[in-house]
């Protein structure tokens, strides 16, 4: 069999995959885009990103969360109303289906070729693909090669997943019926932001995790504010969790710890980590070397160990963003191309969306004291806040370090309505090594949740002059 040849063959169609398919065809370039699932965008459009956060808008529409606390309404959710998995389902069908078509329409009109079916490497230059179709198999040779073949989650085999009791973030928008209470094994990014959405629905979540406190790796401040508002008080966190064991007793999911506690529930949510798809890629064949845990090994410009094969996006590990996966998609296809040269960028924020939502640039409290940094933190209460007293949305909080002799800003830490947009605005400010000044000095519009940051800068400015007060 001939094997057509092209610039770029890049397996994967999410966030990573379909960036550098993308800027590879705006350069002009010859590509062909692989992709072994029937629908298109991988795990960010499919079970991850998209439908977490559609799911999250369509429970603080249907529930009227903030409503709820405006009017001082009852925030008892199931069985008073006519929320259900199966119209929460629809909604999330109805934003795939779209997301199906534009990445499919962007393809086309770009002029990328799509191939459904499972890739796996012959030689560092070609692939076969097992067609989803009547193609039967397919043989193709790049010239550069791009694996963005993203992560799953990462399920033990001691584990009964039933799907039915037992689910994980690939199956838990499946369940047939919004649970009682549910069991969420798991406190970072998936099991808070999950805990916090179904709490808003009403069911009743305890969530374990073998850390002190939920998502560690954000500042101390954020995560105690998120555990003192939980929606509906309906989270029980239980830190420290030990080593556990899972099972079914009659129609409940049971985890049983180290200390001899037993928690049941009608639902029993896994979500401790994933880990890469690079199963099936017969990487054997070719050089491209595998390191820690599984994740493809890449230098700073993408390249695998073999030179003219890239691997992006979860595949790669850490961050193991959408975000961050888009950029390095595109830096890749540039690299290859060499056609300009940019780097992943040093400062990035993070979005958590949980209930209310999370997100942070730059330093955290506590890597400022471990580096010893002289500064001050400048702070303002969401109750303080015009905008968030006009919307209802009192609970929240933005904290900005300030170096205390530079006024440079170090980070900024939100939690509360719009903290995933206003984020943006400090991360322009941290990428110029902006001062508080910049905050103080420029009108902003009013009201807004944007506010937060001019009040913080304040706060900030302050302090810095009332210390050189006392000590001039
Ligand atoms: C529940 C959840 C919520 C999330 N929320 C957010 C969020 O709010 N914000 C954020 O930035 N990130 C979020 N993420 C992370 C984000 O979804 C991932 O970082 C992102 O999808 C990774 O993109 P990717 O292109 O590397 O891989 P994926 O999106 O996983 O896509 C990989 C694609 O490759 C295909 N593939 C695999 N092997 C082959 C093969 N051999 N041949 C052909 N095709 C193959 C797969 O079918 C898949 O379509 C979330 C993740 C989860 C699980
Ligand atoms: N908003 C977002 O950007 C977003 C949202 C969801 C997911 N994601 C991505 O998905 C990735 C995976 O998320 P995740 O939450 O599954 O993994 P994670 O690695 O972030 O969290 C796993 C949690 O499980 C805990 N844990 C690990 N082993 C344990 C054990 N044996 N017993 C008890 N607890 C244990 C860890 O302490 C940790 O808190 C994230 O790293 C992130 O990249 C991003």
């Amino acid at each position: 069999m001939i094997a057509e040849q092209f610039d770029f063959i890049i397996i994967g169609t999410g966030p990573a995959g379909f960036s550098a398919a993308m800027t590879a065809a705006k350069c002009g370039k010859k590509v062909l885009v692989v992709e072994k699932e029937g629908s298109l965008g991988g795990v960010c459009v499919n079970t991850g990103t998209f439908p977490s956060k559609t799911l999250r808008e369509a429970v603080l529409l249907l529930t009227g969360h903030l409503r709820r606390q405006v009017f001082e309404e009852d925030s008892c959710v199931i069985g008073t109303t006519d929320i259900s998995m199966d119209k929460l389902k629809r909604r999330l069908q109805y934003v795939r289906l779209k997301e199906h078509a534009i990445i499919d329409h962007q393809l086309l009109r770009n002029g990328v070729k799509l191939v459904r079916g499972a890739a796996a490497f012959l030689d560092d230059h070609t692939v076969t693909i097992e067609t989803i179709g009547e193609d039967g198999t397919l043989t193709a040779r790049g010239e550069y090669i791009i694996i963005a073949t993203g992560s799953k989650p990462r399920n033990p085999p001691e584990v009964p997943f039933d799907d039915r009791r037992i689910f994980d973030s690939r199956s838990i928008l499946d369940m047939p019926t919004i649970p009682k209470n549910m069991i969420i094994l798991g406190g970072g990014v998936i099991g808070s932001e999950y805990a916090t959405i179904f709490a808003a629905l009403g069911v009743k979540v305890t969530l374990l995790d073998r850390g002190e406190r939920l998502l560690k790796f954000i500042d101390h401040e954020i995560t105690d504010e998120l555990q003192h508002h939980f929606p509906n008080g309906n989270v029980e966190y239980i830190a420290n969790c030990g080593n556990f064991k899972i099972g079914v007793e009659g129609e409940l999911a049971q985890i049983t710890l180290e200390n001899g506690d037993s928690y049941s529930a009608e639902t029993l949510f896994f979500a401790l980590g994933r880990e890469a798809n690079v199963g099936g890629l017969c990487l054997e064949n070719t050089g491209v070397k595998i390191g820690d845990g599984y994740y493809i090994t890449v230098n700073d410009l993408y390249q695998t160990s073999v030179d003219h094969i890239y691997a992006v996006g979860d595949v790669v590990g850490w961050p193991s963003l959408a975000a961050t996966s888009i950029i390095q998609g595109r830096l890749a296809a540039l690299n290859a191309m060499q056609k300009r040269s940019e780097a992943f960028p040093k400062i990035f924020p993070v979005g958590i969306y949980t209930i209310p939502e999370i997100s942070y640039v730059g330093m955290t409290e506590e890597e400022a004291r471990e580096k010893d940094y002289k500064f001050v933190v400048g702070r303002c209460s969401y109750e303080e806040l015009p905008r968030g007293q006009i919307s209802g949305e009192c609970e929240g909080m933005l904290k900005m370090l300030v170096h205390r002799d530079t006024r440079e800003i170090l980070g900024v830490h939100i939690f509360g309505g719009g903290a995933t947009e206003i984020v943006h605005i400090a991360l322009m400010a941290l990428c110029h090594n902006a001062k508080i000044d910049l905050f103080i000095e420029n009108i902003f519009n009013f009201p807004t949740y944007s506010e937060a940051l001019k009040i913080a800068a304040l706060s900030a400015f302050n302090q810095i002059e009332r210390d050189q007060c006392l000590c001039p």
